[in-house]
């Protein structure tokens, strides 16, 4: 048996420009995907959400994997086992975590040699595949790690604030989020055209803050992207209070992280503030999951 991790991931900038071209800043972080995958006579995927054989409806993305890894080799039976710290459907890249996870395991198990550069554009063409439009983001800082600015695929500095997590634990499509944000631009061009250009200017700015470890200014820019995300109507009450609280107990900047419409908020915060924020999000009703930045990006754990 192999087993393969990939991290989850937060927006410091970005989400759904980037979509459209914008560049974005992405972090890879410390709640991983564990993949396990064994020799077997037909295909069996297990997860949380069930046990299936290639399975478009239970498991989009593990599916189209299994598919990708047909074409390319002899691949005819394998059990595929899915556990994961990274809540399903929440902004967190559980989609992309355990895409990269199953490929780079797929890719021991059946020694088709890939590189980290061809795990994942094979983990983004999945995601466009299952998601519609996708951007490379989620797939390419799973597979590298650290902190990265897209479209150029440069890696920033480590962020060495703490990052700390609020869920609404409202599940959210990024399918159906990425196409909510279509329509509002194909209804009023005009006027949200400028919105995705001004988002993508909070990655332009935000790189050199990143680097400076000037983390009240990111923290400032965060705030910023979060208004207008809430613009391009991918906020809910519940995020909204969350990201207050957060501010208001001590936090740099909180935005929402993913494709939004419920799932998660992220801080950035001193690490002397972390109990207050933490605190802050749960008596707001969320979820806290405090987690730090991570340079490890998919790996075998084990074969
Ligand atoms: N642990 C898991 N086991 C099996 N499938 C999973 C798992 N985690 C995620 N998935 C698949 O990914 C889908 C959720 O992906 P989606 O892109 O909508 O959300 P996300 O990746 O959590 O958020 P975002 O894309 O905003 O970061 C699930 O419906 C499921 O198909
Ligand atoms: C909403 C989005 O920008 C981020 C989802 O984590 C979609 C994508 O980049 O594919
Ligand atoms: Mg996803």
């Amino acid at each position: 048996m192999i087993t393969c991790s990939a991290p989850g991931k937060v927006y410091l900038f970005g989400e759904h420009a980037v979509v459209y071209g914008e560049p974005a800043i992405c972090c890879a972080v410390d709640i991983r995907t564990r993949v396990s995958v064994a020799p077997a006579d037909s295909i069996t995927i297990s997860s949380s959400l069930g046990t299936t054989d290639i399975d478009f409806k239970t498991h989009p993305y593990v599916s189209a994997v299994v598919e990708r890894f047909q074409d390319i080799s002899s691949l005819e039976g394998v059990s595929i086992s899915i556990e994961s710290e990274i809540p399903v459907g929440s902004g967190l890249g559980s989609s992309a975590a355990v895409t990269i996870a199953t490929i780079k395991a797929l890719d021991a198990l059946l020694g088709t040699g890939l590189e980290l550069d061809d795990i994942a554009r094979m983990g983004h063409e999945v995601e466009q595949r299952i998601q519609g439009a996708a951007s490379q983001t989620d797939t390419y800082v799973c597979t590298m790690g650290g902190v990265v600015m897209i479209p150029q695929r440069k890696g920033l500095d480590l962020l060495d604030c703490a990052i700390v997590i609020g869920n609404t634990n409202i599940f959210s499509s990024t399918k159906e989020l990425v196409a909510n944000v279509a329509e509002l631009n194909d209804k009023f061009p005009d006027v949200i055209g400028p919105v995705l250009s001004s988002i993508g200017m909070m990655s332009a700015t935000g790189e050199v803050l990143v680097n400076a470890k000037d983390y009240v200014s990111v923290g400032k820019l965060m705030n910023i992207n979060q208004g207008l995300l809430d613009a391009i109507g991918v906020g809910c009450s519940e995020l909204s209070s969350f990201t207050y609280a957060a501010r208001n107990s001590g936090a740099y900047g909180a935005k929402i992280t993913g494709a939004g419409g419920g799932g998660c908020m992220v801080a950035i915060a001193p690490h002397e503030c972390v109990s207050e924020v933490a605190a802050a999000i749960a008596s707001a009703g969320g979820e806290v999951v405090v987690t730090k930045a991570t340079d490890i990006g998919v790996r075998v754990e084990s074969q």
